[in-house]
């Protein structure tokens, strides 16, 4: 008798391995076609990695012996790996759908944030939500992402900007982590906006001064895991010089930096990513040329988000542009109060109707590359021996049923 695993996928019509040779990252060419096996089965262990994937009949050779807690008949169906949600904001609370009404009157974004609304507005909220109260709004908001596809969501701090909330907010992130069936790669988003009475210099001082030391003394008790730092980088909110502050900062502290940038005004902020070794940058709809050849040539990956621009009605990325110059290109929902969406396949689509990018890109962005962007792609993003068996199973024969 042989040994016990977890699971057998048996007899997919296609499993979509997206990469098979250990790659971190899909870019240039290797886009034209992502590896598929066809009439394939898929074995994982009781350590939730993968064990083996190749063609049914062999799988069903090699283990003939060994017994299964769960066997799943998949013909006729396909396996993809979970989809990686590389940006979102999906701790907070209160609504703000009153602002819809305003945007659909004519006010940017930047009307409604300088008016005291937007992320100050949720900011004014979370603050005064128990830790209780965010957890149980996050964990709705996770499986709703989980039922869409997303096995790996990245989730930002940010809706505090004190160091209590910021704190509370990771705390929250922290209990998701270790209870729910989801992973997570945590960012601490400290400057997601400048707190009012603060300049954003102030703002900076206390970040690099109070809010990050804090961090790397919670990290060193193992009280709070946090993986990214992120900053909001755009006139108004924080330039150039206070993001690149707060950023080396948090890099010196052993965080990886994945920022919003050239979002709303051209700022440099490819340029600056590049040059700090960012492992990603999410927005970049005013990105220079220059930003997208300095990204491309760092490996800076650039995760763009459908949801956004196609809410506030802005320019669309150049996607095209981005992966004919052989950036990284990810995808993320941006899920956030403002732009609420959970689903990745809604977010694929968008990416190929208004961002022109092909389903096998929109596929790897949202899943190999997706990975890469949270430095995790040794782990997540592809189907491959040894990677956590995170993976779906879609009731059609054709994967891109999953973002047509
Ligand atoms: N641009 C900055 N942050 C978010 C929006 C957050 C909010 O409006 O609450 C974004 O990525 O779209
Ligand atoms: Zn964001």
């Amino acid at each position: 008798m042989g040994g016990g695993h977890r699971l057998l996928l048996e007899n997919a019509r296609q499993v979509v391995l997206v990469c098979a040779r250990g790659e971190r990252f899909l870019a240039r060419d290797a886009l034209r076609s992502l590896a598929v096996l066809e009439g394939a089965s898929l074995v994982v262990g009781t350590d939730g990695f993968i064990k083996a994937v190749g063609p049914a009949d062999a799988i069903q050779k090699q283990f003939s012996e060994e017994t299964f807690e769960e066997r799943i008949d998949c013909s006729g169906k396909c396996i993809l790996p979970g989809l990686v949600d590389a940006h979102s904001h999906p701790v907070w609370a209160g609504e703000r759908v009153h602002e819809f009404a305003m945007k659909l009157a004519g006010a940017t974004y930047m009307d409604i944030h300088q008016a005291g609304g937007g992320i100050n507005f949720t900011v004014e909220r979370t603050r005064q939500a128990s830790e209780d109260e965010l957890f149980s709004s996050f964990q709705q908001r996770l499986q709703c992402m989980m039922r869409a596809g997303t096995t790996l969501v990245e989730c930002k701090s940010g809706y505090g900007l004190d160091l209590e909330t910021e704190l509370k907010m990771l705390r929250v992130i922290e209990r998701a982590r270790r209870e729910l069936d989801i992973g997570i790669s945590a960012t601490y988003c400290g400057a997601h906006s400048v707190p009012k009475g603060k300049t954003a210099k102030e703002a900076a001082d206390d970040i690099v001064n109070n809010h990050i030391p804090k961090l790397k003394e919670l990290g060193r008790n193992g009280e709070i895991h946090v993986d990214n730092i992120d900053v909001f980088c755009e006139k108004g909110v924080f330039d150039l010089d206070s993001t690149r502050r707060i950023l080396q900062s948090g890099k010196d502290t052993g965080l990886q930096i994945n920022f919003h940038g050239d979002e709303l005004h051209p700022m440099k902020a490819a340029e600056l990513g590049a040059e700090l070794g960012a492992q990603a940058i999410s927005h970049l709809e005013e990105v220079s040329d220059e930003g997208i050849a300095a990204m491309a040539t760092a490996r800076c990956s650039a995760v763009l988000l459908p949801t956004t621009a196609y809410m506030l009605r802005l320019k669309q990325p150049r996607a095209r542009k981005m992966l004919e110059e052989g950036v990284i290109v990810a995808l993320g929902s941006d899920f956030n109060p403002n732009a609420y969406c959970f689903s990745m396949p809604m977010v694929m689509h968008l990416a190929c109707v208004n961002m022109r990018m092909s389903m096998p890109e929109a596929l790897a962005a949202a899943t190999i590359n997706a990975a890469y962007a949270l430095g995790k792609s040794h782990s997540h993003g592809s189907l491959e021996v040894g990677k956590q068996g995170d993976l779906i199973i879609i009731n059609s024969s054709r994967p891109h049923a999953l973002c047509s």
